[in-house]
């Protein structure tokens, strides 16, 4: 569906405007004057020999640093910009979301910018009046439907921008970080409806800082750096080699006692501020030895009596461990706004077998009604073995030899 060799974009930076205005008049004069030319602008690559396939029904996650190209990928995909040097082919119609509110009309209400966004995209005035009920319903933003879009926040934006681009039935749907704006009810609607699509066969291509969503979507991830490719595969192992890659130690001290905090899920209930991963300075666990975790929580509302929740994965993204508190009988009394809580778990002894490892952190209302928080997998690990081990775990067990069963 997608197909991208040797792509490059190449701006030009002037350090100062007055050397734009020589770049235009100084070469043509000094090729007259048979003088050497000079150049008034220093060459940025923000991309560089990009190449990759994408087929149909994949859903493919950009990650990299900020600036490392992902969004001048997605909008020479989309034929929004041209590239320097390569070539991208795509077939079919695609829907994007690029830039916050790009492609609509700020003057223009909810309405006609469905229509002029629909009608862009291919769409007959008949096939458009009969999704428009559909289209409203799923951005759900109320009455501002008739309002200019311009007095619309930016999470109205991205619903009804979203709402358009999945009711077009398009063949490729490329969004960049704009689930990211939208509430959690709303993200988790589009979460739900991409799946949808993909089940259909649409190619989803899209852009995210949110290493969660990346997992739970994503057939592929291509990490950028740079402007260029640094690996593509499996979501789990990139996204874990791309956090630690993000580390402020780069990872050299991947399992010694440290705290980092990952990206999390903004509800505006609570966050982590603080989560920490014990194992007394040693570079590895080893089979059997108790591992650690500490947490802290941050109320930014008042709320009710919290249960925590850990989860372990193995960087493959196979689900070990679940772990609450309230399974163990364990509450933090009800915070108020600004109030902390902390804890620790203990798991004696760990009993993982020798691999690569993930945690994620969780904060709900005790009857698991709400969650207050959430992270993002984080504080990688490697649990290390002196003799050969089978299977996932490695329980501490007593053989008997004889005797009764
Ligand atoms: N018009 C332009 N002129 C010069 N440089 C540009 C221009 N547009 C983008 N760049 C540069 O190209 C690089 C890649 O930008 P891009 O927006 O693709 O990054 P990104 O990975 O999407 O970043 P982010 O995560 O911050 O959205 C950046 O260093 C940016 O400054």
């Amino acid at each position: 569906m997608i197909e991208v060799e040797n792509l490059g974009k190449c701006y030009q930076i002037y350090e100062q405007p007055r050397d734009r205005l020589k770049q235009m008049l100084f070469p043509r004069l000094q090729r007259l004057a048979g003088m050497p030319v000079q150049t008034y602008f220093r060459e940025f690559w923000a991309l560089k020999d990009v190449s990759f396939k994408i087929e149909k029904g994949e859903a493919v996650g950009i990650i990299g640093r900020n600036g490392s190209g992902k969004s001048t990928l997605l909008q020479m995909i989309c034929g929004v910009l041209g590239p320097t040097c390569g070539r991208v082919e795509t077939c079919g119609r695609i829907a994007a979301l690029l830039e916050l509110g790009s492609g609509f009309n700020p003057e223009f209400t909810g309405r006609e910018n469905i229509y002029m966004n629909a009608a862009l995209l291919g769409l007959s005035r008949q096939e458009i009046d009969a999704r428009y009920d559909e289209i409203v319903a799923f951005a759900d933003i109320g009455n501002f439907i008739e309002q200019p879009v311009k007095t619309y926040s930016s999470g109205m934006f991205v619903r009804l921008a979203f709402s358009v681009a999945v009711h077009v039935q398009p063949d490729i749907l490329v969004v960049d970080e704009a689930l990211s704006v939208g509430d959690i009810t709303f993200r988790n609607k589009c979460i739900e409806v991409i799946q949808r699509m993909m089940a259909r066969g649409v190619t989803v291509l899209f852009v995210t800082h949110d290493l969660s969503t990346l997992q739970l979507l994503c057939t592929r991830v291509l990490w950028l750096s740079n402007g260029q490719l640094r690996a593509s595969g499996n979501p789990v192992s990139i996204s874990q080699d791309y956090y630690v890659d993000m580390l402020p130690d780069g990872g050299t001290q991947l399992t010694v006692d440290r705290s980092f905090l990952p990206p999390q899920q903004e509800t505006g209930k609570a966050r982590f501020t603080e989560l920490r991963l014990l194992n007394g300075g040693e570079a590895h666990y080893r089979v059997g030895q108790p591992l650690r975790l500490g947490f802290v929580l941050r109320a930014q509302t008042d709320l009710p009596k919290i249960v925590f929740a850990v989860s372990i994965y193995r960087a493959d993204g196979d689900w070990l461990v679940g772990q609450t508190s309230r399974d163990d009988g364990v509450f933090w009394d009800a915070p108020k706004a600004g109030q902390e809580c902390s804890g620790t778990l203990i798991l004696n002894p760990l009993c993982l077998a020798p691999g690569e490892y993930l945690v994620a952190f969780a904060a709900y209302a005790e009857d698991y009604s709400l969650c207050f928080a959430l992270t993002d997998l984080c504080l990688p690990f490697s649990v290390r073995a002196d003799f050969p081990t089978w299977g996932k775990f490695h329980h501490p067990g007593v053989w008997v030899i004889g005797g009764e069963a």
